[in-house]
């Protein structure tokens, strides 16, 4: 991570831990909002007008944050307006790194090897993980914004007058249900995986698995229509989807949270495939990058070796 700007070798992929073994997620820091006109967001300053090619998003396939905004990108229709940059699947001793492997990029605008240099352009005394997703202003040259859900938040609005779309992502009459399922989701399922995977004690671990299936239990009952707010897709299934997908293939054997895999789930499946089969969202699954970023956590799996399977995600995707 990044110490008042200097890049310090004591890198892990274990983020911070608690008294109690539990992971704890670093909290995001460049927090301003693109908007139609360049106001002020809810958040950080204003100057951030929605503007065809001004900003670039930096991703990592294997990064469900960063997956998040990129099926936001293209299911907004936005993918001519706000151009893309992937990072590598694996992680280097400095973080997340450009260009080499099939499918990432090499950095356009700087020629930058790490993520970590564009934070200390944004940033020139930035403490804290080089983390994507990262959205660049390429006008200013600052970072705009690096958290996933404020990033969801202005795709969904900020763009509506120069590619208008029936989509909304967060609709105003069920905003007050999505940002209670949000957290809820977050906790026990989208992070809860990374809370059982990087889990140092048992009690955490199990505390962390519990809530894993609570959670996918609870959302396999609630899903009775197409969408979790019925025939409506909102961020939640974004939010949700991320998680799913990456699930069988990576979290039931890294992260061991083996108890049940997705496809032990009926409705949950079927859930899964009918959001893949949206227009946009299968171009935002790599499942190389997911399986080799993930295979490749040393601390997880030393070896570095990636399984064959399963199966049924490789046929899921190839159909
Ligand atoms: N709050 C952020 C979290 C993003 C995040 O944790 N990204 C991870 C990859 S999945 C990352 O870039 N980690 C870099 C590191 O740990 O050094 C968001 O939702 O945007």
């Amino acid at each position: 991570m990044l110490v008042d700007g200097k890049w310090t070798k004591d890198w892990t992929p274990v983020q911070k831990a608690d008294e109690e073994g539990r992971f704890v997620r670093q909290v995001s820091s460049f927090r301003n909002w693109i908007t139609p006109d360049g106001a002020a967001g809810p958040t950080g300053e204003g100057g951030f007008a929605a503007e065809p090619g001004r900003y670039r998003l930096y991703v990592a396939y294997i990064c469900p944050w960063a997956s998040r905004t990129l099926m936001a990108r293209s299911l907004k229709g936005l993918e001519a307006l706000i151009p893309i940059t992937v990072v590598n699947p694996t992680m280097t001793e400095e973080g997340w790194s450009f260009g080499g492997y099939p499918g990432a990029d090499a950095d356009p605008q700087f020629g930058a090897r790490y993520m970590h240099e564009l934070y200390t352009r944004a940033d020139p005394h930035f403490t804290g993980r080089a983390t994507v997703p990262a959205l660049w202003d390429m006008k200013r040259n600052v970072m705009v914004n690096n958290e996933s859900a404020d990033i969801l938040r202005m795709f969904d609005t900020a763009f509506e007058h120069l590619v208008p779309s029936d989509l909304r992502l967060y609709p105003q009459d069920l905003a007050a249900e999505i940002d209670a399922l949000n957290p809820r989701i977050y906790d026990q399922l989208n992070n809860g995986v990374y809370k059982a995977g990087f889990a140092s004690s048992q009690a955490a671990y199990d505390e962390a698995v519990a809530g894993v299936f609570a959670m996918l239990d609870e959302l396999e009952a609630r899903l009775g229509g197409d969408f979790l707010f019925g025939d409506r897709f909102t961020e939640t299934d974004i939010r949700l989807f991320v998680t799913l997908i990456r699930f069988d293939a990576a979290y039931h054997g890294l992260f061991k949270t083996n108890r049940r895999q997705i496809r032990e789930y009926p409705r949950l499946s079927a859930y899964m495939e009918r959001v893949l089969r949206l227009p946009g969202v299968r171009q935002t699954v790599n499942m190389d990058h997911i399986t080799r970023g993930y295979f490749s956590i040393k601390a997880l799996n030393p070896t570095g070796i990636r399984p064959a399977g399963p199966g049924h995600i490789e046929a899921l995707l190839a159909a």
